[in-house]
């Protein structure tokens, strides 16, 4: 393995009934970098991105990250293994403070399941990383803020706060920008570029302005088969990809 390879995904098949979702699928993530992930509607990004965190299982085809195959690891494992992910529908905890979600996030429970809830808030070690992670992305002065009440930003902050306390070495990231303002999404965009640096990121994303802005490689997948992978140039200039995007537009 290449030092810098980070995932490694190779030739995965998924198909729900006659719809192929994934149709050999190889793609991978190396260190430092941004890799956006980009494709029409239903092209099957978020199959994908499922595949790869966990909780989804091919039919065929492996995942390897950090050189280990961790195809037959469970959402929670690969986490724990340095795989972060951040969500397209959130999974905080609403009506927890930030500081109880980044701590629900270091003893790698996310959803609702608080069995270990009450002594991690009492875990000084838990609690530091928690609080490191919020310090990271500037959310230390709201540790003790009900978590609706952040603004829609500031949520998506607190997702990576809790990616974050697990120490990744590589973050999925489903749509981050979404739902954000012009603002919001310049901040995003400047803490990504910064974030990639400690764990690159593999960036599912419908803004385009993101990115072309972000990304040192984007792969575009179409109807399950990835038809194109290259820097924003590249993919900008190439006529698959532009033929690919005219289709849908025209269909709307
Ligand atoms: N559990 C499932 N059962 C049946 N079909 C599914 C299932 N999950 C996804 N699909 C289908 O697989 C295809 C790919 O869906 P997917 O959500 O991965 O696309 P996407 O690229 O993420 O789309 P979008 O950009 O709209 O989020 C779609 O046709 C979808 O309807």
């Amino acid at each position: 393995m290449p030092d810098d390879l980070i995932l490694d995904v190779r030739d995965l098949h998924k198909s729900f009934g006659a719809l192929k979702a994934s149709d050999g699928i190889s793609l991978d993530l190396k260190a430092g970098e941004i890799h956006a992930l980009i494709g029409p509607n239903g092209a099957g990004k978020s199959t994908l991105i499922k595949q790869i965190a966990g909780g989804l299982k091919p039919d065929r085809g492996t995942v390897h990250f950090m050189g280990r195959d961790v195809s037959g690891l469970s959402v929670a494992k690969r986490a724990q293994a340095g795989l972060g992910r951040t969500f397209q529908i959130s999974a905080l905890a609403m009506d927890y403070t930030v500081m109880e979600n980044a701590v629900l996030g270091a003893i790698g429970q996310s959803g609702r399941t608080f069995s270990f809830f009450r002594p991690a808030m009492k875990d000084r070690r838990l609690l530091e990383r928690a609080g490191a992670a919020l310090e990271r992305v500037g959310l230390a002065d709201h540790a003790s803020t009900i978590t609706s009440e952040l603004s829609h930003g500031q949520r998506r902050q607190l997702e990576v706060a809790v990616a974050l306390t697990l120490s990744p070495r590589a973050f999925l990231m489903d749509e981050p920008m979404a739902g954000m303002g012009a603002e919001g999404s310049q901040e995003l965009t400047a803490f990504l570029r910064e974030l990639k640096q400690q764990a690159p990121i593999l960036l599912v994303e419908h803004d385009m302005d993101a990115v072309f802005a972000l990304a040192d490689r984007i792969s575009v997948l179409v109807y399950g088969k990835i038809i194109a992978t290259g820097s924003v140039d590249e993919i900008r200039a190439n006529p698959d990809v532009k033929t690919a995007y005219l289709g849908e537009e025209d269909a709307a």
